[in-house]
């Protein structure tokens, strides 16, 4: 399959750190790849090497193709930084003409304001910009080129539910109209939203890559959830949560503990069995891999 950004065999090593060990990592056309993992599992390391910002020391990184350091792989890529600066008196709408003019058939300066909801801010300073209008205004400044691939290490982080959902909405309009993006979050929920294929890092290697399904399968657990004023004991239960009369069960055989639930004489109301969050897939896979 065709690949628009890769790592092949990729180390990276600062000082003792190991940041990176082998890592194989495919991004494919279309597909939006959420790149998951503990703080310090080496997710930024893995995208400043597809950006050429670093060599890896061993193996190799590949963006369209092309080394990535070599300016002219780099022309197709939009990329948000997690920490990012802006000089403090210009306005929104010249950070915008700024970065527009360095890219050869950039978006219209209108539309990119419009996609991310800072119209009303063209005029303002960004020194005079919330935390959270400032990182929307980042995010946004990747968009502007009009990019093959979009890279967004931590987008979302600081913003309200709504501009969360806001800024969702114009990554999925991006990616319905033919880009592709990787990005990084602490937020499961956000990748359960917006990823096609999930990979999960920890300790610099990747432990599971799939779809968020594949991914919540490879865990193997399911969900039994009712109302009961006691928790039972039951058999092939691996965890037990309980908040007032709400208890869960994880279990590798869902029909085994309902079969167990029915025969015990705890009374018992509103049953579901459900799969496993993908927060809870990636606590087990990362409490496991540790
Ligand atoms: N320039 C550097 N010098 C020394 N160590 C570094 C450097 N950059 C990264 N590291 C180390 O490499 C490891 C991976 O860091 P990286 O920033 O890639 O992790 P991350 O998965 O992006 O973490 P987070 O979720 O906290 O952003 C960490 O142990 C980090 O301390």
């Amino acid at each position: 399959m065709e690949t628009i950004a890769e790592l092949v065999g990729v180390s990276k090593r600062f000082g003792a750190v190991e940041a990176l060990r082998e890592v194989d990592l495919e991004v494919h056309p279309g597909e939006l790849l959420a790149l998951l993992g503990p703080n310090g599992a080496g997710k930024t390391t893995a995208m400043s090497l597809l950006l050429g910002l670093r060599r890896p020391d061993r193996g190799r990184a590949r963006l369209f193709g092309r080394d990535p350091r070599d300016p002219s792989a780099r022309r197709y890529v939009g990329a948000t930084p997690q920490d990012t600066g802006f000089p403090q008196t210009l306005t929104v709408g010249e950070v915008v003409e700024l970065v527009r003019a360095h890219y050869p058939d950039p978006l219209p300066r209108a539309e990119v304001l419009a996609r991310f909801g800072l119209v009303h801010l063209e005029r303002r300073q960004t020194g005079g910009l919330s935390g959270g209008e400032k990182r929307r205004l980042a995010v946004a400044l990747a968009f502007v080129g009009n990019p093959r691939l979009v890279v967004l290490d931590e987008p979302t982080t600081g913003l309200d539910v709504e501009s969360r959902r806001a800024l969702w909405q114009a990554v999925r309009a991006y990616v319905h109209d033919g880009g592709t993006v990787l990005l990084t979050t602490h937020y499961l929920e956000e990748a359960e939203a917006l990823a096609t294929r999930v990979s999960v890092l920890h300790q610099g290697r990747v432990i599971a890559d799939g779809s968020v399904d594949e991914i919540k399968g490879r865990v193997g657990l399911k969900r039994v959830r009712f109302q009961a004023p006691v928790v039972p004991e039951l058999p092939g239960v691996a965890k037990v949560e309980r908040a007032h009369n709400g208890v869960t069960l994880y279990t590798a055989d869902a029909d085994q503990v309902v079969r167990a639930l029915v025969r015990s004489d705890v009374p018992f109301q509103d049953l579901e069995v459900l799969p496993v969050s993908l927060e809870e897939a990636f606590l087990v896979l990362t409490g496991g891999a540790a």
